[in-house]
């Protein structure tokens, strides 16, 4: 909660009702660069229960109009917030970089994919919802056709502050429903610009709204309400579970995409350079701040050594540093709370007897006092029993385990409570298609790194990482729809 308020320093407000409203609390927070503890990026409202009561009530009454829409009609707003959206690609990623350190390059990228979002979203409007199944009866038509859950809630985090609020809204609203946002307290300023591209594209009032606050609060209200019929959540297993957990107690739909320990698997004939890219990239990019972040990396014995010396010299070479400036390659973590997870699970590595060949230390000259940086951090002798092996860290830090054989490479690779992603580098058939079969992971990659989703595919976990359903893509219409099965007899 901010008490002083910096004049200069602008206030962005909820949006309820397509009004941008204070919140009852008369409250706000601050928004403040990880790169630079210092400087406040916006203040957004601390809002409480009632501000969410409002916002769920013009979510429901608007769905009754937003509903009866055609699909194609509703596809045409979401082409034009894309639209918005790509005139203020610069503006919105420099926002996002400021708010959670991510660089502007890779910024861009991903509000780029959430304008190819919308447009994906915007293009399903003109697909078919059902199918047309043979009844017994033969003077009978017999289909299905899948109706709106209602009013979606959007529990969103923080490492896609853009393409995770859009990949759970845009095919909330394509398919009828309307939504709530709550988005992740680190990155409310760049969620506010997103919804103003909603806004300017004249979306009707109520469609869209966004609360900001705690999750304890606002979070917890959403799970909570009983004119939500559906919350989508990305984020922490704790908080997954107790979402989970509160939605099925009164019966609402959920869907959850949480964490991961993700491996990658270097064979003896792998190409290493490339292996080094992937692992690199896979790992370290946004500060290894993915849920499908590579952090665990099984090598075959015979070229243990030579990818090691690879992969340590293109660390070393590393820029980390704000991620506005041009020669930054990566930023800071996005929050204190994380700065101190990463190098707690660092002092745990050492405190288990792993050995720490490179960083694990906070960078602090040349102006990062300021920030929460750390050094990308890469650890051998780690038995996959260790903690830094088991548990999500969501930091640039790399777990080297030398492994005999394939089998092997697989045996531990599965034996963690996670099953995301996945990649293995090898020039072999047979292996690939081992890995493709025995991997227990929902995205398995084949010589290419364990990040990098597609928002035309499906994506999701197993095991403890998700609920078992799938997003985006056509999956997408899975949550966000039911089925309706009719029976017409003339
Ligand atoms: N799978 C993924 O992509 C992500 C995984 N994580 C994992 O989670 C760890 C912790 O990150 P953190 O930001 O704390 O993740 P959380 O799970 O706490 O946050 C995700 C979202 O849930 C909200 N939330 C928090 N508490 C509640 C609650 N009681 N009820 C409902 N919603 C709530 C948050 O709000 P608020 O911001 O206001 O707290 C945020 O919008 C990371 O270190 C990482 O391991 C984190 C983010 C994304
Ligand atoms: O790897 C990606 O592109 C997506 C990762 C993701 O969904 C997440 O970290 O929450």
């Amino acid at each position: 909660m901010q008490k002083v308020i910096e004049k200069n320093v602008k206030t962005y407000m909820n949006f309820i009702n397509g009004e941008w409203t204070a919140s009852s609390t008369n409250e706000v927070a601050s928004s403040i660069n990880p790169a630079n503890k210092n400087e406040i990026v916006g203040y957004v409202q601390s809002s409480s229960k009632e501000d969410l009561d409002a916002a769920v009530a013009a979510a429901k009454q608007a769905q009754k109009a937003w509903r009866k829409l055609s699909g194609a009609a509703r596809g045409n707003y979401l082409y034009k917030v894309a639209t918005i959206m790509e005139g203020r690609l610069d503006e919105i990623a420099e926002t996002m970089t400021k708010e959670m350190g991510k660089t502007f390059p890779e910024a861009k990228g991903e509000t780029a994919r959430g304008v190819a979002i919308l447009r994906y979203y915007a293009g399903e409007g003109m697909r078919k919802i059902g199918d047309v199944i043979p009844s017994t009866d033969s003077e009978a038509l017999m289909f299905t056709t899948r109706v709106p859950l209602g009013v979606v809630g959007v529990i969103s985090p923080w490492n896609f502050p853009v393409a995770i609020p859009i990949w759970k809204m845009a095919p909330a609203l394509i398919y009828g429903n309307t939504a709530v946002l709550k988005p992740a307290q680190e990155v409310s300023v760049t969620a506010a610009k997103i919804i103003e591209c909603f806004e300017e594209a004249g979306i009707p009032a109520g469609v869209v709204n966004m609360v900001t606050g705690q999750g304890s609060v606002i979070g917890q209200g959403i799970i909570d309400h009983p004119d939500i019929n559906g919350i989508t959540f990305t984020g922490s297993n704790t908080v997954g579970k107790a979402v989970g957990q509160g939605a099925l107690a009164r019966g609402a739909k959920y869907q959850l995409e949480m964490g991961g320990k993700n491996p990658v698997i270097v064979l003896n004939d792998a190409d290493l350079d490339l292996a080094v890219e992937g692992t690199i990239s896979g790992g370290l990019q946004s500060t290894g701040q993915k849920c499908t972040a590579t952090s665990r990396v099984f090598v075959q014995a015979d070229v243990y050594d030579e990818f090691k010396g690879k992969l340590l010299t293109k660390v070393s070479e590393i820029k980390v540093g704000c991620g506005m400036q041009g020669d930054t390659w990566m930023g800071p973590c996005a929050s204190e709370n994380q700065l101190n997870t990463v190098l707690s699970y660092i002092q745990k590595g050492k405190e288990e007897g792993a050995t720490l060949l490179y960083g694990g230390e906070r960078p602090k000259e040349n102006g990062r006092e300021n920030g929460f940086y750390v050094q990308p951090t890469v650890f051998e002798n780690v038995r996959n029993d260790m903690i830094i092996a088991q548990e999500e860290i969501f930091g640039p830090v790399l777990a080297l385990i030398k492994v005999e054989n394939i089998e092997e490479a697989l045996e531990l690779a599965n034996d963690v409570e996670f099953g995301l992603s996945a990649s293995i580098y090898t020039k072999d058939i047979g292996s690939m298609f081992s890995f493709i079969n025995e991997m227990e992971a929902g995205l398995v990659r084949v010589n290419a790194e364990t990040a990098g989703v597609e928002l035309q595919a499906p994506f999701g976990g197993m095991k403890q990482s998700s609920s078992h359903s799938r997003e985006q893509g056509q999956a997408a219409i899975e949550f966000f729809t039911s089925i309706k099965t009719v029976f017409v007899k003339a």
